[in-house]
C-alpha cells in the first residue's frame, strides 16, 4: 500500500480530494446509467460517499464507515454500474491533471473491491 499513499500524498492530499469529489460528483448525478441510485440519497451522504470513494482510491487515510457489503447491499449492483462509476472517476481525475500512469494505479487499486460492491 506504501505506493497508495504515496499517490494520496502526491496528488495534494484531502484538498486535492475534495476538488475531484466535485467534478466527479457532477458526472455521476449526470450519468443515466447510475444517477438513479442516488435519487433518495442526501447531498451530505452523497458527498460522503464521493469523499470515500476517492480516499479509497487513491489509498488515502483509512475509512472507517460501514464495510463494503454493507454499504451497497440490496442495490444489486451490476458490471456496468462499476464500469461507469470507474469510468467517471478516470475522467476525474484526467480533468484534474492526474497522469495516465497514475490514473492506471488507481484504477488497480480499486479492482479488489469489486466482488464486495456488486450483487452476486
Ligand atoms: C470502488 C467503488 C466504490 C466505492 C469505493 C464506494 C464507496 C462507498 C462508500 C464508502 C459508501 C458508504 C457511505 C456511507 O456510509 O457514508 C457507499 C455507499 C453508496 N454507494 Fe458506493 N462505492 C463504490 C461503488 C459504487 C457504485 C458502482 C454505485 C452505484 C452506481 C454506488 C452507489 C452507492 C450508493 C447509492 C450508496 C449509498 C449512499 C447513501 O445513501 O448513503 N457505489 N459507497
Amino acid at each position: 500500500m506504501a505506493e497508495t499513499a504515496t499517490l494520496y500524498d502526491k496528488l495534494g492530499g484531502k484538498e486535492a480530494i475534495g476538488s475531484v469529489v466535485d467534478v466527479f460528483y457532477k458526472k455521476v448525478l449526470a450519468d443515466d446509467r447510475i444517477n438513479q441510485y442516488f435519487k433518495h440519497t442526501d447531498m451530505e451522504a452523497q458527498r460522503r460517499h464521493q469523499t470515500a470513494f476517492i480516499a479509497y482510491a487513491l489509498g488515502g487515510p483509512k475509512y472507517t464507515g460501514r464495510s463494503m457489503e454493507k454499504a451497497h447491499e440490496g442495490m444489486n449492483l451490476q458490471e456496468v454500474h462499476w464500469d461507469a462509476v470507474v469510468e467517471l472517476l478516470v475522467e476525474s481525475l484526467q480533468e484534474k491533471g492526474v497522469s495516465n500512469e497514475d490514473i492506471q494505479v488507481i484504477a488497480e487499486n480499486l479492482l479488489p473491491l469489486k466482488p464486495h460492491i456488486l450483487g452476486k
